[in-house]
């Protein structure tokens, strides 16, 4: 099965600015991607791995760069069904919670992320395609539903969580137990369980 994990090489991340700079995000974005690559190697399948890089890239798997815009970028590579798409900050992603996607024989099955957008999904039918940003889970059932495609919609925390923000660093704390996590703690990040909702803090 074809696997497409997109990946900004360039200026990732910047919705974490205000915690890491950009030397940081690039260095804990790849960590991520690597923890992304670990899982996905953990799966009890036959994986053909890509990474869609905005840039060169040097991890354990194939890469492709193309550098034009996410959306146009995976439209182009969903020619060839079954594909799945996964994204590369998906820190807590596990085999087991990649394999109840990748298993389903629904001709879309789709992993929402925090705050509307689309996590992972695998397709079956070459009909689909993506329109990404924004509420974009939203928008990719209702392509599904125009084009007729049958729909499975995976509820799964562990591919729910998408670190995009400063708050999110405390799910890859508390719950993380790879190269993300790994980076986090040797870069100072603690978890401050002092009252109200814990955080992750920085030394
Ligand atoms: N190939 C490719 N991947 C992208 C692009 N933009 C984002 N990604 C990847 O798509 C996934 C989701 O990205 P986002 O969280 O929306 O964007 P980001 O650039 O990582 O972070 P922000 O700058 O905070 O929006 C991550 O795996 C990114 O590495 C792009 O233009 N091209
Ligand atoms: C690419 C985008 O990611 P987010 O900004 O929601 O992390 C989306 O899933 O549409």
């Amino acid at each position: 099965m074809r696997i497409v994990v997109p990946f900004s090489a360039d200026r990732p991340k910047t919705r974490l600015g205000k915690v890491l700079t950009p030397d940081e995000r690039r260095e804990f974005a790849a960590a991520m991607l690597a923890d992304v690559l670990a899982a996905l190697g953990g799966v009890d399948r036959d994986l053909d791995v890509t990474v869609l890089a905005t840039g060169p890239v040097e991890v354990e798997a194939s890469v492709v760069v193309d550098d034009r815009p996410l959306t146009t970028a995976v439209n182009d590579r969903l020619d060839t069904a079954p594909t799945a798409v996964v994204m590369a900050d998906l820190a807590l992603a596990t085999p087991d919670a990649l394999e109840a996607l990748l298993d389903s024989d629904a001709d879309l099955a789709i992993a929402a992320g925090l705050g509307g957008g689309t996590n992972a999904f695998l397709a079956r039918d070459p009909a689909f395609h993506v329109d990404y940003h924004g509420a974009s889970y939203r928008d990719h059932l209702a392509i599904a539903r125009e084009e007729g495609i049958s729909v499975r919609e995976v509820d799964s925390r562990r591919l729910a969580v998408d670190i995009d923000e400063p708050a999110d660093l405390t799910e890859v704390l508390l719950h993380g137990d790879g190269a993300a996590r790994d980076w986090l703690v040797d870069a100072g990040f603690e978890l401050d369980v002092g009252g109200g909702r814990v955080e992750a803090v920085r030394e």
